[in-house]
């Protein structure tokens, strides 16, 4: 299979679990790797066989900004499910991370992969 990724996606939304958190808006970093067959947008060298990564970023920003879950977890398990119904995907790597959230720490976050069923 091959790989379309997006890397570095940046959304603010509203995510933790503390009270000072659900006051304000924190940014979410999202890596996104989604299964695809290349070959015949390369065959072909139209978009339209391709997995367009611009319609995959914004249907992911669109989706993280609106979001209110308290969990990174939960919110990688929702763009995984996202991701693999609307843009047909076979199989997805989404790792979302908070960049500030602690202290000492670069990033912190999860890794899923999920395939559809
Ligand atoms: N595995 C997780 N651990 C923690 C989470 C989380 O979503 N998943 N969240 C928090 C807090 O919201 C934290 O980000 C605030 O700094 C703590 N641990």
């Amino acid at each position: 299979m091959d790989i379309v990724y997006i890397r570095d996606l940046r959304v603010d939304a509203c995510i933790g679990i503390y009270d000072w958190e659900r006051k304000i808006r924190q940014q979410i970093k999202i890596d996104l790797e989604m299964g695809w067959d290349n070959r015949p947008a390369a065959e072909t060298d139209d978009i339209q066989y391709t997995l367009n990564y611009k319609e995959s970023a914004k249907l992911v920003a669109a989706y993280v900004q609106k979001s209110e879950f308290q969990l990174v977890e939960t919110l990688a398990e929702r763009v995984a499910e996202l991701l693999i119904k609307e843009m047909k995907l076979p199989w997805v790597k989404v790792s979302l991370g908070k960049p500030v959230a602690v202290s000492g720490s670069q990033e912190v976050g999860v890794i899923i992969e999920r395939s559809a069923k």
